[in-house]
């Protein structure tokens, strides 16, 4: 992990009066707290509390993702629809590390480039829905916005938005970036070992033949640094770095920390912070929340999204154009990538920004199952990231990385992969809270076949170099 991540987080000053600028704009998806009082009490609370990533990791992060927008580097995000406290336990959290390590491996020596780590970790703790309210066998209640703001289960109190959350939520993120940080840093991470684990998923896979000439590919690569005395004590250690959407905005404020060495403003509650599908007006709250930090920033973009509009997220989130400052998360569907994408990246490219571009192939792609579950069949979210790839490989540009909903569990949540989960499997292991995520053979499923498509039928990388440097 990083060797940025390993610094102790510097207690920033908080600074409750700049940076306001997002209290005079509508904030879509806020919670009804029923206690305003309460809230306020928080997030008090909140502001003296130490931040949990410091600027320089995020400037880090920024320049890592400055080297994804020019073409030399990959980025992988993911991590949970929706973190809950009760997941936060060490066991949960190492498995989640070591799927997102074993995905990163197999890009990395696929694409010939480093691979920009990013949890959807330690602070993903609430969800934009797309109803105010659930409606159970004629009992209407709040719908459930994520462990920060109320209880999952479907009773009145469970689903009264309680401020305390807010607390409890900023006491999980501290306790998974500890265990990140630990877990990276303890050489847990040795590439030799996430290799061996590959291995022994392509061992036990029902479709594991299909990865070997990849996996064998690899293991020789290993082998020959071996033979030639290469010191691996370097891979011992990898950069991880956290993200999480920046919904709620009393939340992220309170949190929000100027940077003694420079005066700028940073979220404190994770390194990359987005703006979602439906918090994304131009003109809204969370855009000018955004806009007044210097993390590094993402906008999720659906189908509904024009050229216009993605221009106006460029001036706004990156007026200076910085390499890295902006991400754009296209999460259109695999019906529609091929047709929506190529004319926005023509007109970022044509404005001159060096933004990163990825695919997040799960949001486009939910269909709700007869049992009434929702759930995404593997090979539509397979077909998105296919779509994102042959879009950027006709352009010219660079298919900057994957945003994917997974965790390390052996859940049945989505439909098929190597194993298959099937309709019927969906009773069996379902245990998000919101959205349906790929497991852990599914998400090494996922890497091995798009690593694949990245490369192209040659078997060797194809780099783009837009900014004509390499
Ligand atoms: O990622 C989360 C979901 O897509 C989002 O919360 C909307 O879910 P919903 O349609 O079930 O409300
Ligand atoms: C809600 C999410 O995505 P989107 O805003 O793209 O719908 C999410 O990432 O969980
Ligand atoms: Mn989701």
């Amino acid at each position: 992990m990083t060797k940025a991540l390993l610094a102790p987080p510097a207690v920033g000053a908080p600074d409750e009066r700049a940076g306001d600028e997002w209290r005079d704009r509508p904030a879509a998806q806020q919670p009804d707290w029923p206690d305003p009082s309460a809230l306020r009490a928080v997030v008090r609370q909140l502001a003296g509390l130490p931040p949990l990533v410091t600027p320089e990791e995020c400037d880090t992060l920024t320049d890592r993702l400055g080297q994804v927008a020019r073409g030399r580097a990959f980025l992988l995000q993911g991590g949970d629809c929706a973190e809950t406290f009760a997941g936060t336990s060490a066991a949960a959290v190492r498995r989640k590390l070591e799927t997102l390590l074993q995905m990163a491996v197999v890009f990395s020596y696929a694409a010939s480039m480093p691979v920009v780590k990013v949890g959807r970790m330690a602070g993903q703790f609430a969800k934009p829905r797309s109803a105010p309210t659930e409606t159970r066998d004629g009992l209407t209640l709040p719908v459930y916005r994520g462990d920060a703001v109320n209880g999952v289960e479907f009773t009145p109190e469970a689903r009264r938005p309680d401020p305390g959350r807010l607390h409890q939520a900023y006491q999980a993120s501290a306790a998974t970036l500890a265990l990140i940080r630990a877990f990276v840093a303890g050489g847990y991470a040795d590439l030799r070992q996430v290799h061996a684990w590959n291995q022994d998923f392509v061992a036990r896979s029902p479709v594991g033949q299909r990865y070997e000439r990849l996996a064998d590919e690899i293991d020789r690569a290993l082998r020959f640094l071996d033979v030639c005395h290469v010191d691996l004590s370097d891979l011992r250690t990898v950069e991880l770095f956290t993200s999480h959407e920046g919904l709620l905005l009393d939340y992220e404020s309170a949190l929000t920390r100027t940077d003694p060495r420079t005066g700028g403003r940073y979220a404190g509650s994770g390194h990359l912070l987005w703006v979602g599908e439906r918090t994304r007006a131009l003109d809204g709250a969370h855009v000018a929340y955004l806009a007044g930090v210097r993390n590094p920033v993402a906008v999720k973009l659906g189908p509904s999204v024009g050229a216009d509009e993605v221009l106006g997220y460029v001036e706004r989130l990156d007026p200076d154009r910085v390499p890295g400052r902006l991400t754009l998360v296209v999460r259109m569907g695999a019906k529609r990538i091929r047709d929506r994408l190529p004319g926005l990246v023509q007109a970022v490219t044509a404005a001159g920004a060096e933004v990163v571009w990825v695919s997040d192939p799960m949001h486009g792609n939910t269909i709700t199952a007869p049992s009434g579950h929702k759930t995404r069949q593997f090979d539509d979210i397979l077909d998105e990231v296919a779509g994102f790839f042959e879009v950027h490989h006709g352009l010219g540009t660079h298919p900057g990385g994957v945003h994917v909903e997974l965790t390390g569990d052996d859940v049945a949540e989505c439909l098929g992969g190597g194993s298959a989960v099937a309709l019927d499997d969906l009773g069996r292991r379902y245990e998000s809270a919101c959205d349906p995520r790929l497991n852990r053979g599914q998400s090494l499923d996922l890497a091995f076949r798009a690593a694949e498509l990245f490369r192209g039928p040659r078997g060797t990388a194809r780099r783009s170099d837009p900014a004509g440097t390499a």
